[in-house]
């Protein structure tokens, strides 16, 4: 008989934009209605590189939180070139960084300052490398020279294999993996190594982006990949393996600028990711390890612990709305118009 309902611990978000001012104020409860914690990026347009800057998004957050009250925003540090190592490692004394994203310069939205060469921060490597503070990784090369459906794969080879060669009891997050490349590689890794994995790729392949007419509202990065890629991703979540947990990568921009002959890159997923994600597991037959991936292997990961509420999901349809927000505002949440068959309770 089909499975009517689930029941699991209450997931984490291991990877969310949450962005700021009116923007934040309109998507915040998406993710503080579903997740106990998430793991906030840095990625603002006034990036956030000191603890100062941390505390106050912080408490921005949770204002915009203030209906869910039990919601816990993890802060992240966005590494630059200059960054002073002693910056991240007193705000992860005093618990305000988490961890610290390493976005190459100019890899994705609002990275310009982030890191030209990692060689240039390996002191802010291997001091946390010491404390134990997880580096999250845009793991995308930039060389205009690699074909954007090569980034993710060339930059193991070029910059994840040997960093981890030369700081191997660093923790690292493989951030919104889109190959099996990734895949095969993260698994192969030892304890500190671990990825997230967003709801749309576990869901679409690069046809979806763009036959027919391009879908500007399915383009993020790293873009979406070939149909094997998507299999091996489904693969990875839903084996059991606890290197792999959720982190949708909900990041939302303004219906005009993604409809735009230069559109964002950036899915609005936040509104119905846990639906979505039951639905994949479901599909491969391992709703039983649902659990696991949203809600046990992350906070392992991050020495935290498991939270103590649960959260249900029934078999009942529902359609996305078209859009979230007002005017100029307004978003286009992922699988707008369609039709979900899990609803969270
Ligand atoms: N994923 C995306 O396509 N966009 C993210 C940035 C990122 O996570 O790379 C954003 O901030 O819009
Ligand atoms: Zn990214
Ligand atoms: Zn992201």
């Amino acid at each position: 008989m089909a499975v009517e309902s689930i029941t699991i611990r209450q997931p984490d978000d291991w990877h969310v934009h949450l962005r700021d001012g009116e923007m934040l104020k309109q998507v915040a409860a998406y993710t503080a209605r579903q997740f106990g914690r998430a793991i906030i990026m840095p990625n603002l347009p006034t990036p956030v590189t000191t603890v100062a800057l941390a505390a106050a998004y912080q408490n921005r957050i949770l204002e915009a939180t203030q209906d869910h009250p039990d919601f816990k925003p993890l802060m992240t540090a966005y590494l630059t070139d200059t960054i002073d190592p002693q910056e991240l490692v007193t705000g992860h004394d005093i618990g305000v960084f988490t961890a610290a994203k390493l976005y190459p310069a100019n890899a994705t939205t609002n990275s310009t300052f982030g890191v030209s060469d990692i060689k240039k921060i390996y002191p802010v490597l291997e001091a946390m490398q010491r404390i134990g503070m997880p580096l999250l990784v845009h793991g995308e090369v930039v060389s205009s020279e690699i074909d954007i459906f090569d980034r993710e794969a060339v930059f193991i080879e070029q910059v994840m294999q040997p960093l981890l060669n030369d700081m191997p009891e660093l923790k690292v997050v493989f951030e919104h993996i889109t190959t099996k490349d990734a895949a095969d590689f993260v698994e192969s890794q030892g304890d500190n190594m671990a990825a997230t994995i967003t709801a749309h790729h576990l869901q679409i392949n690069r046809n979806d982006m763009l036959v027919g007419g391009i879908k500007p509202h399915l383009y993020c990065l790293p873009v979406a990949k070939r149909e094997l890629h998507r299999m091996a991703l489904r693969k990875a979540a839903t084996s059991g393996s606890n290197k792999f947990f959720l982190g949708t990568d909900t990041a939302p921009h303004a219906i005009g600028d993604k409809e735009s002959a230069c559109g964002c890159a950036g899915i609005f997923s936040a509104p119905h990711a846990l639906e979505v994600y039951t639905q994949v597991f479901e599909e491969e037959m391992a709703l039983d390890q649902l659990e696991a991936f949203a809600a046990l292997n992350g906070p392992a990961f991050y020495d935290l612990p498991v939270n103590q509420g649960k959260v249900s999901l029934v078999k009942s349809n529902q359609q996305v709305p078209m859009t979230i927000g007002q005017n100029a505002m307004a978003v286009s949440p992922y699988r707008a118009g369609e039709t979900l068959i899990w609803q969270l309770v």
